[in-house]
Parts: structure tokens; C-alpha cells; sequence
């Protein structure tokens, strides 16, 4: 069992009704740790932080923070910095009022002086470039602004047992958001105090989680390193959530031909596996085992290649639509009635409705049909050594 004075959260379960928003949640975040929680509407992040906060009541299971058990403590001796996904921002407060207001909390009075905390408050607007509006009302502010109003409160709180960012900067446009990403991520990380950010967006939470948490219906599908999620999703389920655009996943049936590994589409249409990757599901699962299999094939759109179709070992496709983005294009193409997207550094200036070659060039993950679990990648151990890629950066 995980033991650290942190956040350690044991079969926490939370029902609405007939509606199970948490079902069993095991989940750990130790001192110093930002650990982001993805997944998509309604799988219970906020549910989960709300949990932790002391404003819903968990039906069953335990919250442990800072090595004792906070069931029986109100939210507001919790000593819980949390920013909400609807912001709560006092209507009748300026910015500087709202982001100054857990620090003058009567009963928790901040040892800053006067001077002191509007330094501390004006350093924090600033960072999140609202310094100008500190004296604004919320009413008079947009919607990212607000949300940077909010967040300044819930970073305002240095000495929080815990601090749970629940979107933090989804309203933001994309430069601000790319920049605060990392300035929040190494803020929360100079403290001793365990954080969650939650984010609908998995490359997000991949970027700023030192552990993912993947959330969906309510349990934990997987929780790990932002590498072991991204190179190993547990599930269809995961792997959906994950990269822009997500895993190609094909549905297909493995048949063992005269000793070799193939992999037919529903519509007949034989897809040419790497054969490292045919090896590492063979050593996985046993051959006779993928007689007849039927699976998903998971791979990612920047290791499949558009090449000539004249080259040999190739699959035939037609081009659907082709989105230039500059350093890559993202192509769509069609693999028999199925579709792919790929993303390519050299798209050889295709058109749609052109016939082109396809050729799987990275690692192909397998999935069992009917779980939709993994069983295995081609990222596992290769003679004892874990290949390695980088996560994406965003
Ligand atoms: N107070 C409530 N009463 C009834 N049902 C609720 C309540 N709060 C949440 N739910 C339900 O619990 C489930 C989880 O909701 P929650 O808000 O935790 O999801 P979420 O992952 O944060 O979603 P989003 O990304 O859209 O904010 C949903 O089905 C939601 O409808």
C-alpha cells in the first residue's frame, strides 16, 4: 500500500442517484507531485476533487491527506486551495479582492503583513498578466480572465495541504495557455503539498502531470507516467483520449497463415504488420491463441508513411482530405472501408482522390476485441531494452 503524507484516496465510490459519478477510486499523489487527471465529460473529475474538497460526500471509501484521514473535517479545515471549474469568484470583490480572500480567512490569518500580501497577490496577478485588472469587478472581466482571477486565488494559498487545479487554463488562447502551462507546473512542483489538474485535453495533462490519472466512467482506466501512457494506452478506451489526432484503431481479425501472422479488415482488405510487432504479440499471447483473433490495431498517425504505390510491402489507400499545418500534414485516407489519419512530414503533395501506398512504420499495438484491453505494444521490452520515444511536446 502506497504510504507517504501526501493524497492517498482509498475505494473512493460517489453515487447521484442510480448515477455511479466515482466507482472504486485508488489513486495516490505524494508531496511535490502534480498528478493531472484526464478523461472525458462526466467521467468525475470534478466529482473526485469535490470529494477530496469536502463538498460532496464520498458514499464509501477513504481520503487520507497529510498522513491522517480528513473524512470527519469540514471543507474549510481542510486546508484545500481549489480552483472550480465555474470559477466562484465573489461578484461584489475586485480581482485583488477575490484572489486576497482565503488569505483572510478569520480563524486562518495569513503571517503576511499588509504590504506583504499585496505584494504576494500582485506578483501572482501579474504572472498570470492581470496585473491591470486588480481592480476590476468579475462582472466587468471575460471569461479567460476570470478564470486567471480564480486561478490567482487558488495559487495565492503557498502553505495549502493540497492544491486542485479543475481546468485551469481552458479558457485561455493558445499562447497563454502554452506559456502558463509550465509556469503553473513549476509553481505547484516548488511546493511540499501534493496538486491535481484535471483537463479534459490528455496531450495537457500529459505535458504537465508528473503521473496521469485517465478517468473514465467514474474508475480509474489507467494511472501512470505520462511516457507509459502515451506509449502504452491500457485500453481503446485511453488510447482514444490521447494524441492529436488519437491512435488509428482498426478493427481486425489475426489469422495464422502458413506460419504467418496476418491481419484482415472486416471488409477482407490485409493489413501488413511490422513483423517486430507480429513478434511481440506472438511472445505475449501465444500463436495458437491469435488463431481467429479478433482485435483492435492501434497505430499512431505519425507512424504510418504515404509512399509510392508502385513500392513494394505496401497497402493500397485512396486520399480522402489533406489538412497542411506547416511542419506536417495531416492526411486522411482510406485502408478499404476503414479510415486513417496520418501525420506526415512529407505528404509528396498528394491530392484527394489520388491512390497512394500506406506502410506502417512505427510500433503497432493490439487490443482484445471484446475488452477493448491492451495486449501488447510495440514499445515493450526489446532484449531487456525499453525502446524509447519522445512524448510529443506540445
Ligand atoms: N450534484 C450532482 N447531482 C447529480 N449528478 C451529478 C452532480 N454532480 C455531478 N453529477 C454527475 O456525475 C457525473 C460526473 O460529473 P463530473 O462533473 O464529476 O464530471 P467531469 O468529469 O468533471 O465532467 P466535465 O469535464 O464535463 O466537467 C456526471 O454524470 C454528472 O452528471
Amino acid at each position: 500500500m502506497t504510504d507517504h503524507n501526501g493524497l492517498i484516496l482509498n475505494e473512493l465510490s460517489k453515487t447521484f442517484g442510480d448515477n455511479q459519478a466515482l466507482n472504486g477510486i485508488d489513486l495516490d499523489v505524494a508531496p511535490g507531485e502534480v498528478v493531472a487527471v484526464t478523461g472525458p465529460s462526466g467521467a468525475g473529475k470534478s466529482t473526485l476533487c469535490k470529494c477530496i474538497a469536502g463538498l460532496e460526500r464520498p458514499d464509501s471509501g477513504s481520503v487520507f491527506l497529510g498522513g491522517r484521514e480528513i473524512a470527519g473535517d469540514l471543507p474549510g479545515g481542510r486546508g484545500v486551495a481549489f480552483l472550480f471549474e465555474s470559477y466562484a469568484l465573489y461578484p461584489h470583490k475586485t480581482v485583488f479582492e477575490n484572489a486576497a480572500s482565503p488569505l483572510r480567512v478569520p480563524g486562518r490569518s495569513s503571517s503576511l503583513s499588509g504590504a506583504e500580501l499585496a505584494d504576494r497577490i500582485g506578483r501572482e496577478l501579474d504572472k498570470l498578466a492581470i496585473g491591470h485588472l486588480a481592480d476590476r469587478l468579475p462582472s466587468e472581466l471575460s471569461g479567460g480572465q476570470k478564470q486567471r482571477a480564480a486561478l490567482a486565488r487558488a495559487l495565492v494559498q503557498d502553505n495549502a495541504a493540497i492544491t486542485m487545479l479543475d481546468e485551469p487554463i481552458s479558457h485561455l488562447d493558445a499562447k497563454l495557455r502554452h506559456r502558463l502551462r509550465g509556469e503553473i507546473k513549476r509553481e505547484l512542483m516548488a511546493r511540499d503539498a501534493p496538486a491535481i489538474w484535471v483537463t479534459p485535453d490528455g496531450l495537457e495533462a500529459l505535458s504537465v502531470g508528473d503521473r496521469v490519472a485517465v478517468l473514465i466512467g467514474g474508475k480509474i482506466a489507467q494511472f501512470g507516467t505520462p511516457r507509459e501512457i502515451w506509449e502504452n494506452p491500457a485500453s481503446v478506451e485511453v488510447a482514444r483520449l490521447i494524441g492529436d489526432p488519437p491512435m488509428n484503431l482498426l478493427s481486425a481479425r489475426l489469422q495464422d497463415r502458413d506460419g504467418t501472422v496476418t491481419a484482415e479488415l472486416d471488409d477482407g482488405m490485409h493489413l501488413i504488420l511490422p513483423p517486430d510487432s507480429v513478434e511481440r504479440l506472438v511472445a505475449a499471447s501465444g500463436k495458437q491463441s491469435l488463431q481467429d483473433g479478433a482485435v483492435t490495431i492501434g497505430v499512431k498517425p505519425r507512424d504510418i508513411r504515404i509512399i509510392r504505390l508502385e513500392d513494394v510491402g505496401v497497402m493500397t489507400s485512396e486520399v480522402v482530405s489533406l489538412e497542411p499545418f506547416g511542419k506536417h500534414s495531416l492526411v486522411t485516407l482510406s485502408l478499404g472501408k476503414s479510415f486513417v489519419r496520418v501525420k506526415a512530414r512529407d505528404d509528396m503533395g498528394v491530392r484527394p482522390g489520388e491512390r497512394v501506398g500506406l506502410r506502417f512504420t512505427g510500433p503497432v499495438t493490439f487490443f482484445k476485441a471484446k475488452t477493448g484491453s491492451r495486449i501488447v505494444t510495440g514499445w515493450e521490452e526489446q532484449g531487456g531494452e525499453t525502446e524509447r520515444r519522445a512524448v510529443p511536446a506540445l
